[in-house]
């Protein structure tokens, strides 16, 4: 059980995990929340500007990749014998352990901004690790989503589906929303009615014993209004084609972070 925790960079992402965490019932005075810029942080958390010289179980890494090689000198010693927890996109095990030499162990934990809600998909990876060590991590990790450890080789993969995910939706979400508009409804219904939608039928699927495509049937009337639309989806395998590319995109952008994070690390 991880007790004294250091969040090291508070933006959106980070800022999501503490919520989350807080939500769960975990005690405030057990984070300490370390950004150079004075933020508002929860009641009971500890913000400070400058490094304590405290021990600290579990380092939380909330910075940008680039910034990696600049915060890696500077926390250095508030890493010595922590669990160092990286949140960053495409930064691999192997570089961050060259950059935190004295912690113990390093892992990836991949989440997105659901994790506010206790709702995001937390992917994990990490080697050599312990039972008791994988159970303290999985423990630090399921307030915040259902976890699934993950290969290394799959990691960017998951990032791109599980932590990029959502701003696909949310950019699905505006352009059904926008399309409805462009064909007459008031933007504002539009908007209402699409995020309505989808926060109904994510329910409905998260519920279901059907698979999103079974359910994708059941809504689709043969030679009704639905199978219509559902053509022009899958014309040419249209949608999923357009994903594919999306994924894959996102994905090898972590390989590139991970390349341009070595180079500096070296
Ligand atoms: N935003 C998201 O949905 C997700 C983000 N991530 C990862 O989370 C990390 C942070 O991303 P965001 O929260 O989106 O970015 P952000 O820009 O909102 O947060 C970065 C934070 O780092 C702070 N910072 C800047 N210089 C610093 C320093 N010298 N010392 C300590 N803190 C410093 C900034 O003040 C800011 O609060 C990235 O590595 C990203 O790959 C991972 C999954 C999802
Ligand atoms: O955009 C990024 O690089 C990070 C990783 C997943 C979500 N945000």
């Amino acid at each position: 059980m991880f007790e004294r925790i250091l969040v090291c960079g508070y933006g959106n992402m980070a800022s999501a995990m503490v919520d989350g965490w807080l939500k769960s019932g975990i005690p405030p005075h057990h984070f300490t929340i370390y950004n150079p810029r004075p933020k508002t942080v929860p009641t009971g958390t500890r913000l400070v500007t400058d490094l304590p010289p405290t021990p600290f179980d579990a380092v939380v890494l909330g910075f940008k990749p680039h910034m990696l090689a600049e915060m890696a000198t500077k926390i250095a010693p508030a890493t010595n014998g922590a669990t160092v927890v990286s949140i960053l996109g495409g930064i691999d095990l192997d570089t961050l352990r060259r950059a935190f030499p004295t912690a113990g162990k390093v892992i990836r934990l991949m989440p997105n901004l659901s994790c506010a809600l206790g709702k995001s998909p937390i992917a994990l990876a990490g080697r050599n690790l312990s039972d008791r060590q994988r159970q303290a991590i999985e423990e630090l990790a399921r307030p915040l989503g259902p976890i699934a450890w993950v290969d290394e080789d799959r990691y960017d993969l998951v990032t791109a589906l599980t932590g990029s995910g959502p701003a696909f939706l949310y950019r699905f979400i505006d352009a059904i929303a926008g399309a409805a508009h462009d064909l007459g409804l008031e933007r504002e219904d539009a908007d209402r009615l699409a995020l309505a939608m989808v926060d109904g039928a994510a329910d409905l699927a998260a519920a279901s014993r059907h698979d999103p495509g079974a359910l994708a049937l059941r809504v689709a009337s043969p030679g009704g209004m639905t199978q219509k639309g559902i053509d022009v989806l899958d014309d040419g395998n249209a949608l999923r084609a357009l994903l594919r590319e999306t994924l894959t995109a996102a994905r090898d952008r972590g390989v590139e972070l991970a390349a341009e994070a070595r180079k500096i690390s070296r």
